[in-house]
């Protein structure tokens, strides 16, 4: 297996390099040369084993024995031991035709948690093995940076220094990222918005003799090692309910921002797995929403949501998605990023969008829309939802069909998001872990976030 970069001019490379590079050398993203082809009989193997043993043989179809069966063993069991769940993302039945896969029983209590935890033991992995020096360039809107954070702190021979736009995560999410004392994180607070933070990453990346000269790593989904693990929950999840006797027509409703979650649920099924549907929910920023259903890829206005973490209008993985959909044709995504970079708009033609719904069915989920629905779940359910995992569980009310058995990804805890449930009189209690956090004192510095003032950053801090 060997990776190759949506604009065509990066030399197929190993699992490794492709980890290492992060962003692809000519501005790309990495993607997979060729999908494996999963039969029947492998996906019915796979339906009883653990959490971990079913992510150990999907890994070792991405890994091309780069690492040793028993290595590659010890980091699946180590990144997954972390968990408080010993089914690592259980799904839980809300009603007949709805499951909620709760993937935010890791360290952070978040879904980036699944493969953060992987990734932070991967590069110490590859640290000590090439004893190379791996220093982590990130963008959060608030979730992957504690989640990297957690995952790479303290940890001999690696530094990371994450980007989160100021005042726009949530107070858990900035405690979480801000009270870590390892000397090996910086945190940078940029006035702006999470798609500037991505933005300047992006272009720092780009410039390939920085990066090579400071050893930039990548712990967003830019990385494809970020996007191969969080396919395992789909597949798991599938088969959690298959084993229930629940089999047919399972979709998977997804909240949606940087487009990594649902890429790898699409990716899952081009390799298989039989999902039904894609449901794509967004909150207000809702430019994945209008693509689907209007085939024009532009961004609106930014608008501050109750889901924080979806605040984004520039979908990283959405260039993954175009060369899927250009049937791989690396030149045309070239010319399609470049149109989108001077003119701030793609526009696909009418039988591409006709693929694109078949592919995905999608429904764009209002403020008060998703304050309903945390409150109904709540009251008739006794359930609480994430403001995130609620737009998911919307979009689905609002398409599935009946008879449908939908799983909404639940990709955060309710605890990280008080501010928004509080707004319904609801109250809950903290977890510990994070009551614990608003005691500590905090570290963070904030910038205006240009990109000379970044880049002074990391060099004094790499
Ligand atoms: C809690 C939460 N839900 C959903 C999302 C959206 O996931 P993605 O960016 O992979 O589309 C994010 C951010 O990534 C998030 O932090
Ligand atoms: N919602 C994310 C945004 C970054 O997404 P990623 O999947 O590319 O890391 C966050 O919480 O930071």
């Amino acid at each position: 297996m060997k990776y190759i970069s949506t604009r065509g001019q990066v030399a197929p490379t190993g699992f490794i390099d492709a980890i290492l590079m992060g962003l692809a050398d000519d501005g790309g993203l990495l993607v997979p040369e060729q999908l494996p082809q999963l039969s029947e009989e492998t996906l019915k193997q796979w339906q009883q084993l653990s959490y971990q043993e079913l992510a150990l043989e999907v890994f070792s179809l991405f890994v091309n024995n780069e690492i040793p069966r028993a290595d590659l063993k010890k980091l699946v069991d180590d990144s997954y031991s972390t968990f408080r769940h010993e089914d690592v993302t259980p799904v839980h039945q809300i009603n007949e035709g709805l499951y909620v896969l709760e993937l935010f029983h890791g360290p952070t209590f978040a879904f980036k948690d699944v493969a953060l935890q992987f990734l932070g033991n991967l590069y110490s992995y590859i640290s000590r093995k090439n004893n190379s020096i791996i220093h982590i360039l990130g963008a959060t809107s608030g979730d992957t940076g504690a989640s990297a954070i957690e995952g790479v702190r303290g940890k001999e021979g690696i530094r990371i220094c994450i980007l989160h736009p100021h005042q726009k995560v949530s107070k858990v999410q900035e405690l979480q990222m801000t009270t870590v004392s390892d000397t090996n994180v910086l945190n940078l607070s940029v006035e702006g918005t999470f798609d500037d933070c991505q933005r300047i990453i992006k272009e720092l990346f780009a410039d390939v003799d920085f990066k090579h000269q400071y050893h930039l790593r990548a712990i967003n989904s830019i990385n494809i090692a970020r996007i191969l693990a969080q396919t395992v929950y789909y597949f798991y999840a599938y088969f959690q309910l298959a084993n229930k006797g629940q089999a047919e027509k399972i979709s998977f409703s997804v909240p949606t921002g940087n487009f990594g979650d649902i890429f790898a649920g699409y990716l899952a099924q081009q390799m298989g797995l039989p999902i039904h549907k894609l449901i794509l929910a967004t909150n207000e920023n809702n430019i994945l929403a209008r693509f689907v259903n209007e085939g024009l890829y532009q961004p609106g206005d930014f608008r501050g949501t109750y889901s924080p973490s979806m605040d984004i209008q520039v979908a990283s993985n959405f260039e993954r998605y175009l060369f899927y959909l250009y049937g791989g044709d690396a030149a045309t995504v070239t010319s399609l990023m470049a149109q989108f970079k001077a003119e701030g708009r793609i526009v696909i033609p009418e039988q591409l969008l006709k693929r694109v719904q078949a592919d995905f069915s999608a429904y764009s989920v209002d403020n008060e829309d998703c304050l309903n629905t945390i409150q109904e779940y709540h009251e008739k359910y006794g359930y609480l939802l994430d403001p995130h995992t609620a737009c998911g569980v919307a979009a689905s009310d609002k398409l599935a069909a009946d008879g449908e058995v939908t799983v909404a990804l639940s990709t955060a805890h309710p605890a990280k998001f008080d501010e928004s449930i509080r707004l319904r009189n609801i109250s809950q209690t903290y977890p510990e872990q994070i009551q614990a956090l608003f005691d500590k004192p905090q570290n963070q510095i904030v910038v205006d976030g240009t990109n000379e003032e970044i880049k002074k950053q990391l060099l004094t801090f790499f």
